[in-house]
């Protein structure tokens, strides 16, 4: 199957489907065929200029538009922004709809646009420089479409996902909210490590130029070298940390203040809130 082939809509494209759109077209995607919304215009010119996308300001004429959708908006305005538009008549029926909001539950989609082609997505913003990680859980009913259909609709989404980075297909929809505490929030997590280090730089007396450089640089190498190299990150570490040495000091001090349990804290609370927001 040739993906370029699609028209994909994004509904209320801001950070993350920013990120998605820009990557598909950094990776060849033809951008004539992807058409963006927002519900301010300069956010959707920017769009237009950055990546040579359509925009558009209304939903409705980006939807008919387009066979792939993908819904954009924060999840506290979806379920409005859908009855709205199924108010002014449009079908569903014949798309294929991805969403990647966070918390909200197929059930509460399909209560208000019907049983349709639907797959929920949990991706991450350095989908933009093809280094995302998305999460796929397929949710079409197996009663009501064929098995060639719905294998039909995953590929079409492996490919864009692909396009932009690593795909994990899941097998049970509550997986999303696990993949979203882990990755999808992840950029966050390592970016607010790397600002509390260049904080630290700065006041060990590095100008911030500096500190943001040497920060940065830590962090693209670590990653970079963890991805090239066979080894655990566990041993990856070990060997940064020579015995009676200083990185030695730095770690036990992570580990007395419990790191272990803090991340996994944080990530059970990111948890619980995507399940809270199911419930909104
Ligand atoms: N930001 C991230 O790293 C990730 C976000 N997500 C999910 O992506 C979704 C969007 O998040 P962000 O992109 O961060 O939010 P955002 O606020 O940057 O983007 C949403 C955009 O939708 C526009 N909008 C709102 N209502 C509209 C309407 N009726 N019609 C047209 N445009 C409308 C807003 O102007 C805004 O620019 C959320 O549901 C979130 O759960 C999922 C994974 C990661
Ligand atoms: O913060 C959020 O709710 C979304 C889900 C994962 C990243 N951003």
């Amino acid at each position: 199957m040739n993906n370029k082939q699609h028209t994909y809509a994004f509904i209320g494209a801001g950070n993350m489907s920013g990120a998605i759109l820009g990557g598909m077209v950094n990776s060849g995607i033809n951008p004539d065929n992807i058409i963006a919304t927002n519900r301010t215009k300069e956010k959707q010119q920017a769009l237009h200029q950055k990546f040579g996308i359509k925009t558009d300001l209304d939903n409705k004429s980006a939807i008919e538009q387009a066979d792939v959708i993908i819904l954009g908006v924060k999840p506290q305005m979806m379920l409005a922004m859908l009855t709205d538009l199924v108010e002014q008549g449009i079908d569903f029926s014949q798309k294929l709809i991805i969403t990647v909001a966070a918390g909200l539950t197929i059930n509460r989609y399909t209560g208000i646009i019907g049983n349709v082609r639907f797959i929920r997505c949990m991706p991450n913003t350095p989908s933009l420089v093809g280094l995302g990680v998305s999460g796929l859980f397929c949710g079409t009913d197996a009663s009501k479409y064929s098995a060639e259909v719905i294998e039909q609709d995953k590929e079409i989404t492996s490919v864009m996902f692909d396009a932009v980075g690593k795909t994990v297909w899941l097998k049970q929809e509550s997986q999303i909210d696990d993949i979203a505490a882990v990755s999808g929030s992840g950029p966050a997590y390592f970016f607010l490590f790397m600002q509390r280090m260049t904080e630290k730089a700065v006041e060990l007396g590095f100008d911030q130029e500096t500190a943001d450089k040497i920060v940065l640089q830590t962090a693209l190498g670590s990653a970079q070298m963890a991805a090239q190299s066979d080894d655990s990150f566990e041993q990856l570490r070990v060997n940064v940390t020579s015995p009676g040495g200083s990185t030695a000091e730095a770690v036990k001090v992570f580990n007395e203040k419990e790191l272990d349990s803090i991340v996994s804290s944080a990530l059970d609370a990111a948890v619980l809130r995507a399940k809270e927001m199911s419930k909104l």
